[in-house]
């Protein structure tokens, strides 16, 4: 039974604003390590790889080759780091976490129209909390949070609020395009040939999604998660966010901060390279934290394969590998999601790995 009642949260943000000092339900109390942070864990956020995009660019072999060693290592070692010098406009950025923001500032009854009926592959929602069965079919989270498939059909980006549509376009269009370099940078550090893996995996007919997550502040923070622990889809996945940290990942057994640079992406590998790369670069353990005083927005453009291609390891690797993982679907792998997790099976991907 809640703590603060039963109540119906369709939008934590709604409900925040009509309750003034709300006591919070218990079926949020999901952080189990609030006492304190992990010894160490404030070093190695010193230690999160930093990317210069414009020394992967570079004309000259040797910057180039140097900085696609630096971006396998930053794969390898941490599956997250943050990008710096990706030409992208600054303004665009800024617009974009506005337009996001705006997005949430609409009335609930607005973002009430992207709840939409129960489908497990919808391609736009809106909705409070993440998916329960994750972790426990009772657990919420502090957020809400819209997603949409914009590509490679944009007919699902929201025309609301004002400007949203184009500057969402814009900047779908812009991640697309530096994913897709970081792409053929990693496929390079694989040994592959640079377009190797955006063949194998269609990626330029592969689908990217849109997450606008916000995250309202949250009077018992130490005592909710705004996202739980997962591991994304996807191949390469870009976030930005609006100068409020909150994003942590498992790193060396604890949970690391990370914190932007001025104007820079921070990028994460997912499941999907995980498989491409044959289990060499590991999609990587993370969650949102959320604070008593500030509103979080965070903006993630997840870029994946095609939706109904079968992808599996990258051809070039099995010339002298054996396959770690047989193949699947986007929609197989989050199938296996929906089901939920057991101690024995972690993570949905796991579904996928042969036992050689
Ligand atoms: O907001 C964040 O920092 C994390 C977002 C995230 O992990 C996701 O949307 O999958
Ligand atoms: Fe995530």
């Amino acid at each position: 039974m809640a703590s603060g009642g039963d109540v119906d949260v369709s939008s934590v943000k709604s409900w925040l604003e009509s309750n003034a000092a709300p006591l919070i339900p218990s079926y949020y109390h999901t952080r189990t390590d609030s006492n304190g942070r992990d010894d160490g864990a404030h070093e190695l956020a010193a230690l999160v790889p930093v990317i210069d995009f414009s020394l992967l660019t570079s004309d000259d072999p040797q910057t180039h080759a140097a900085a696609v060693r630096q971006l396998g290592q930053a794969c390898q070692d941490w599956g997250f780091f943050i990008v710096t010098n990706h030409g992208v406009s600054e303004n665009l950025l800024e617009d974009t976490l506005e337009k996001c923001s705006d997005f949430h500032n609409l009335p609930l009854e607005e973002k009430k129209k992207f709840c939409g009926s129960y489908d497990p592959l919808p391609t736009i929602k809106y909705a409070t909390s993440a998916l329960p069965r994750s972790v426990g079919e009772d657990d919420h989270y502090w957020i809400d949070h819209l997603k949409f498939f914009n590509y490679p059909n944009q007919c699902n980006t929201p025309h609301k609020p004002p400007g949203f549509y184009e500057t969402a376009t814009e900047f779908c269009k812009e991640m697309r395009g530096v994913a897709r370099t970081l792409l053929e940078g990693i496929s390079e550090s694989l040994g592959l040939k640079p377009g190797d893996i955006i063949e194998h995996s269609a990626f330029d007919v592969g689908y990217q999604k849109i997450q606008i997550n916000l995250y309202p502040p949250c009077p018992q923070p130490d005592l909710v998660l705004g996202l739980p622990a997962h591991c994304d889809n996807g191949i390469v996945n870009i976030l930005i966010q609006n100068g409020v940290c909150g994003l942590q990942v498992k790193h060396a057994g604890k949970w690391v901060d990370i914190t932007p640079l001025p104007n820079s992406l921070i990028v994460n590998t997912g499941d999907d390279l995980e498989v491409l790369s044959n289990g060499k670069y590991k999609s990587i353990w993370h969650r949102a934290v959320v604070n008593e005083k500030e509103s979080r927005l965070s903006v993630v453009a997840a870029h994946g394969p095609q939706r109904d291609k079968e992808i599996g390891p990258a051809p070039g690797l099995l010339e002298k590998e054996k396959p770690l993982f047989k193949g699947y679907t986007y929609d197989d792998l989050v199938r296996f999601q929906l089901k939920g997790v057991s101690p024995d099976m972690p993570r949905p991907l796991d579904a996928f790995r042969i036992n050689n």
